[in-house]
């Protein structure tokens, strides 16, 4: 008779042929999850996740935000750190061309070809190919991983761009990516000035601490998970940036934290998500709260998102903006270093926004 651990252990390791099997239409080889640098097993740890009361149907998500963020002279309404923007000037057949070329790469690449962009299993952030967040870490920082393949393509400044280094496959691939991204800093650049206006800033204040974006756009694929509830599609986190630009699938599986309930964002067919992030928050001496939020998989489908994150240089001090602060409404962060705000983040980890917290002076 099998002891509980064997009957564990072979269902893990069913959990895994499945997941890996329909992201590549094969079965991998260990020697392919180490060269990844890490054994893919530990994707699936039970987690807490099943608290959780079935979602309020967010239909409609933002888009009443995202008419008062055009129009609004005032305080914008933004409870949730995140609201959909439609009508952003952005070409849909862009957004599709960037989802079929993502998805193009993940579903119909072999994964030796992927394994050629293989991204530093030591260094955190590194461009191309992997699924480890915190890589480079120290291992006990965190011990699920996340059920999730990336490719993280760096993009702004120019300097740090080179489409040799992205897939070559499909042809149009690396000029669509491209494309998107200055697409992408123009709409960062103008919600930012929004968010400025909306406090009584000076349009460009907000990118004015920021300075040059450093911007990168990650896809994210979650292969479908035969046991959901043991698993996350990406653990809960806040950006550590300045602002992040969201598109995804008609799959579904972000969800954000509003109050203690996790809500399920229902996708909206060629809207941008965009979700605040930690900088943002510093900056407006927390008027504008960056949002937490999580992804969780599915039985059936696999789902895809590109997140397109803008970040401060790793140089540049942010602190709260001064034309917010006065003797009745005191900094209530502490200045940061973003480089060593990031070190910290990939660190420790992010669980949540424990590092932004960490910041946070008392009142
Ligand atoms: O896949 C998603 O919807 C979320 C991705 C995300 O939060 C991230 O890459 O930081
Ligand atoms: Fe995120």
């Amino acid at each position: 008779m099998k002891t509980q651990h064997q009957h564990q252990s072979r269902r893990e390791i069913e959990v895994l042929k499945v997941g890996k099997s329909s992201l590549q239409n094969r079965e991998i080889s260990k020697s392919e999850y180490q060269i990844l640098g890490h054994d893919v097993r530990k994707r699936v740890q039970k987690r807490g996740i099943c608290n959780a009361e079935p979602c309020p149907n967010l239909k409609g998500f933002g888009e009443d935000t995202s008419a008062k963020i055009l129009e609004s002279k005032g305080r914008l309404a933004l409870p949730w750190g995140a609201f959909h923007l439609t009508n952003h000037g952005v070409p849909p057949s862009l957004l599709s061309a960037l989802r079929r070329a993502a998805l193009s790469f993940f579903r119909d690449t072999p994964m030796p070809e992927k394994l050629r962009y293989a991204c530093s299993p030591s260094a955190p952030a590194s461009e191309g190919y992997g699924s480890k967040m915190l890589a480079g870490t120290d291992p006990s920082a965190s011990t699920a991983l996340d059920w999730r393949d990336y490719f993280d393509h760096h993009t702004l400044p120019l300097s740090r761009r080179n489409p040799l280094r992205w897939p070559e496959s499909p042809p149009e691939y690396r000029d669509t990516v491209a494309r998107y991204s200055d697409e992408m800093k123009g709409l960062a650049q103008r919600v930012l000035g929004l968010i400025s206006e909306s406090l009584g800033l000076r349009s460009s204040c907000i990118e004015d601490a920021v300075g040059e974006f450093y911007q990168n756009v990650t896809v994210s694929y979650y292969p479908p998970c035969p046991q959901p509830d043991l698993t996350l599609g990406l653990q809960s986190h806040s950006d550590m940036g300045a602002i992040t630009l969201l598109i995804e699938d008609d799959v579904g599986g972000l969800q954000v934290l509003k109050g203690d309930t996790w809500v399920t964002v229902h996708p909206l067919q060629d809207a941008v998500l965009v979700l605040l992030a930690d900088q943002t928050e510093i900056i407006t001496n927390g008027k504008y709260r960056s949002c937490e939020h999580r992804a969780i998989t599915n039985p059936d489908r696999a789902r895809l998102s590109v997140a397109t994150f803008h970040d401060p240089t790793k140089t540049v001090k942010i602190s709260p903006a001064s034309e917010l602060i006065n003797e009745s409404a005191p900094a209530k962060y502490r200045d940061v270093v973003y480089g060593d705000y990031v070190l910290s983040w990939y660190t420790k980890g992010p669980e949540g926004k424990r590092n932004i917290d960490a910041l946070m002076l008392d009142s």
